[in-house]
């Protein structure tokens, strides 16, 4: 086993514990290749610029991580990464120069590696082939491409020569929809979007096959179809087994949340609960339902976790809609069953009995309460300050989905400018990212001590992917709280 397999830890165990190690992938050229008629399809909500959302943004986050999770990669030599000489070689996979860090993964630089065994190559090209609907003799030729060739294709679907052979997955950079880390098992997805059947694939390979997960093969979690499905006439979404990980979060280590959503379904819900109390990996799954809509997606775009005691979320989410009696309409009208918003919790101990929260309020403060044992009163901060219409405005832009580098610095959007006040009200610094890395490289701020901060990103073209910083991270090794 070489030092890295034996280094290569898989423990998440919170959502805020001081992150160590994560997958994620920077945007690469199938960005650039979106095409309006496609984009709605492909799941972003506009064409991006490829240069802007590179250098103006998403460089920034890798930075960020590198100071928080790998400094030796970056500390005293931001100048020279940046400098026009470099040409962002540091950022681009598969270079000799690309930064290679075993903490920041970035997942082509994995499917690069593992594309260097002879028999992955080949059973990964047939599965890739087979679900693109390419023809044989296509087949036989990318078998023959070098690794680094064949990973960029097999993410951005297009050839050295800038030949398109199949779509891209512009959905990969948020690679938490990919997976989830639970305690030491790896839960893997169930896409319920075809845009997103490819990353899934592409994954399965890279935990089942690339060196560094070997010690934990045993610990991969897969959701199976029910029978119900595919024996049922048309395309019965209702028993169609489909899980995302941005609907899925764990929270203290021994409770998930799974949520109910536009691509959660009940069934993958119920799949993944079994396989988490047979192979005794939790005892508790508490499932929220939220509305199945565009707007919300996945649970972690309307709340996350800040620090033990404070949260921030969607107020409409946090609450069940209140019947208003002096509305004659309210009792007119059918109740939007759509909005509704339920917390059922699960216990492996005790089937058949679950409990129910009042409201997803309730929920977060039990578990800051009585799973983080947290004796600060639990805090809420409301996307958009509570105001509308800048509570879902804000929303849609991701106020809610923000990343915890350690327990209290959290990375967010720099366009939800009521969120970010509603954050200074609750005692927050917030930084602009750049400021920030200045600090960091010259040790004017020192990472380990930082304490209660709202990270400022650049997000012009990232938002329009519809996805924050929880999305764009796969944590895989978080210390314990
Ligand atoms: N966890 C997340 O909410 N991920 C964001 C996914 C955005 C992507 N464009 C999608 O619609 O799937």
């Amino acid at each position: 086993m070489s030092k890295q397999q034996q280094d290569f830890k898989v423990n998440v165990n919170t959502e805020i514990g001081r992150l160590r190690k994560l997958l994620i992938h920077s945007p690469d050229s199938g960005l650039g290749k979106v095409v309006p008629s496609k984009a709605q399809d492909w799941l972003f909500e506009d064409i991006v610029h490829l240069d802007t959302i590179r250098k103006g943004e998403y460089d920034y986050y890798l930075k960020l991580l590198m100071y928080f999770l790998d400094p030796e990669k970056i500390k005293g030599k931001l100048a020279a990464i940046d400098s026009e000489e470099a040409n962002r070689n540091f950022y681009k996979p598969g270079h000799k120069e690309f930064h290679n860090s075993n903490s920041v993964l970035e997942i082509q630089q994995l499917l690069i590696e593992m594309l260097e065994s002879e028999s992955i190559k080949k059973k990964l090209v047939s599965a890739v082939c087979a679900i693109e609907g390419c023809t044989y003799k296509l087949q036989l030729q990318l078998a023959e491409m070098d690794p680094k060739e064949l990973a960029e294709l097999c993410i951005s679907g297009t050839m050295a020569n800038d030949t398109m052979i199949f779509a891209p997955i512009p959905n990969l950079i948020f690679t938490r929809d990919v997976g989830t880390t639970i305690n030491n098992f790896i839960l893997l997805n169930k896409p319920a979007k075809k845009a997103r059947a490819r990353e899934t694939l592409l994954m399965r390979y890279l935990f089942f096959n690339h060196p560094v997960f070997e010690a934990y093969r045993n610990n991969i979690l897969e959701i199976p179809d029910v029978t119900m499905h595919f024996l049922r006439p048309g395309d019965e979404p209702s028993f169609s087994t489909t899980l995302e990980g941005g609907d899925v979060m764990m929270v203290s280590p021994n409770h998930v949340l799974i949520g109910c959503s536009e691509r959660t379904s009940e069934h993958g819900a119920n799949e993944a609960i079994k396989l988490l109390f047979e192979q005794n990996v939790v005892e508790k799954v508490t499932v929220v339902k939220i509305p199945a809509k565009r707007d919300y997606m996945h649970l972690d775009t309307v709340f996350t976790q800040v620090k033990r005691n404070t949260w921030v979320i969607l107020n409409s989410i946090a609450h069940s809609p209140k019947f208003n009696a002096d509305e004659p309409i309210n009792f007119l009208k059918e109740p939007e069953k759509l909005e509704a918003t339920t917390a059922i919790q699960f216990h492996k101990d005790k089937p058949g009995e679950p409990k129910y929260f009042e409201h997803v309020e309730a929920l977060l403060d039990d578990i800051s309460r009585n799973d983080l044992h947290s004796t600060e009163p639990t805090k809420i901060i409301y996307s958009g300050n509570n105001t509308f219409p800048y509570d879902s405005r804000e929303q849609w832009t991701d106020s809610c989905n923000l990343l915890a580098l350690k327990e209290g610095v959290v990375v967010g959007y720099d366009r939800n400018d009521k969120t970010v006040d509603a954050f200074k009200a609750e005692g927050f610094n917030v930084v602009d990212v750049k400021d920030l890395i200045q600090d960091l490289e010259s040790g004017k701020v020192d990472a380990n001590t930082m304490t209660d901060t709202l990270i400022l990103m650049p997000s012009a073209e990232l938002s329009r992917a519809r996805g924050g910083f929880h999305c764009m991270s796969l944590p895989i090794l978080r210390d314990n709280l």
